[in-house]
């Protein structure tokens, strides 16, 4: 990890917990042994936020190249320069303009090589569509940001982690009407490539083992309840493992789960968004992280939302931050 940066941390949608999450997850810092990390977002609204909430955190607006100086003493925030005056849990697409800059800022400051690794806090898909805002999430918007001029995105493959479970959609936010059609051989493929190379490369697995689960009950009780797990996934398992990728299934996803069938595996990919987060969301809330691979810079983030219901009720639980910031110092320790 290079000395003198630091970790880039996004604002997140202003009226959900983002803020509030880490201005708690600052005054962690000690206990959980946190790399620096500095807020990019708007000064004035966290100072706000932390006199609202009554929590003892003193906001020191900054520039990148300064923030690593002032973690110990202060929350160092980069200023988006976008006014923010959000109230918790009344979310507005007022505010999507300037969660979208901090997004965007956060990349630019990691490509310039000014900070080590973005990890973004949540936003509310809904309320930047609303704004215009013409990508499904970060994920991947975060690719789009990636790419150079004329350049095509990365594929970018989300990750829910945990000690305990690391899953992956391999379809992620569309209708689950649509995602038979959605999965196609080559999507199986790609995703499991790059999941196993950054298995192999940044979280130093030597052989990582995925387990791909099937889209119908029983894995298509052999094509008697759905055609793709025989037709798609089938052969999408036979194709990675012809590449030397360590790949077993399709598995029915019912029995995947459990701690005996959990040992067998590093990652499961799953077919749809509700089927790999259901399991890891009911393992581990609390400690799971959002990691992208496939991007040319580190990306974690809380596997969480914007949990509108509790913003600025003093409850909203930093663990899943704390983690991710962790795991982003990790992922860019095991870089350096
Ligand atoms: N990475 C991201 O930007 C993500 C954004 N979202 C967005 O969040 C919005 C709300 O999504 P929901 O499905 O309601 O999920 P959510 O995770 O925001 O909330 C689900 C439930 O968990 C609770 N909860 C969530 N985080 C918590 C925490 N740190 N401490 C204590 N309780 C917590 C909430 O109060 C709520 O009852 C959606 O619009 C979605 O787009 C959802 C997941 C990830
Ligand atoms: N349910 C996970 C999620 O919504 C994360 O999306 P992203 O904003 O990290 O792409």
């Amino acid at each position: 990890m290079a000395r003198g940066k630091v970790f880039a941390l996004t604002q997140g949608d202003p009226a959900g917990i983002g803020p509030e999450i880490a201005l708690r997850a600052w005054l962690r810092r000690r206990e959980e042994a946190l790399p620096p990390f500095a807020l990019i977002g708007s000064a004035s609204f966290m100072t706000g936020l932390a006199e609202r909430l009554s929590l003892d955190v003193a906001i020191a607006k900054t520039t990148p190249d300064t923030a690593a100086a002032l973690f110990d003493t202060a929350l160092p925030v980069i200023d988006i320069g976008h006014a923010v005056d959000a109230v918790p849990g009344v979310p507005s697409s007022r505010w999507a303009a300037g969660t979208i800059a901090a997004i965007d800022l956060a990349v630019r400051l990691i490509q310039e090589g000014r900070c080590t690794a973005v990890v973004t806090n949540p936003i509310a898909k809904h309320v930047l569509y609303e704004a215009g805002f013409a990508h499904p999430g970060h994920t991947e918007y975060l690719a789009v940001l990636a790419a150079g001029p004329g350049e095509p995105a990365p594929h970018p493959v989300m990750m829910l982690w945990s000690e305990e479970l690391a899953v992956v959609p391999v379809t992620v936010h569309i209708p689950l009407a649509a995602v038979p059609a959605a999965l196609t051989r080559e999507l199986i493929v790609e995703t499991g490539r790059i999941v196993a190379r950054d298995l192999k490369e940044r979280f130093g697995i030597a052989r990582p083992r995925l387990a791909v689960a099937g889209l119908n009950p029983h894995a298509g009780e052999k094509g008697a309840l759905g055609s793709e797990d025989e037709a798609v996934i089938a052969p999408a398992v036979a194709a990675l493992r012809a590449e030397g990728v360590e790949a077993g299934g399709p598995y029915p996803a019912d029995t995947m789960f459990h701690a005996r069938a959990r040992r067998s595996y590093d990652a499961a990919l799953c077919m749809y968004h509700d089927q790999a987060l259901i399991p890891i969301k009911a393992l581990a809330f609390d400690e799971a992280v959002n990691v992208t691979l496939g991007l040319p810079f580190i990306r974690t983030s809380p596997d969480h939302g914007t949990a509108f219901d509790i913003a600025g009720k003093g409850v909203a639980r930093a663990d899943s931050l704390c983690a991710a910031i962790r795991l982003a110092g990790r992922l860019a320790a095991a870089e350096a």
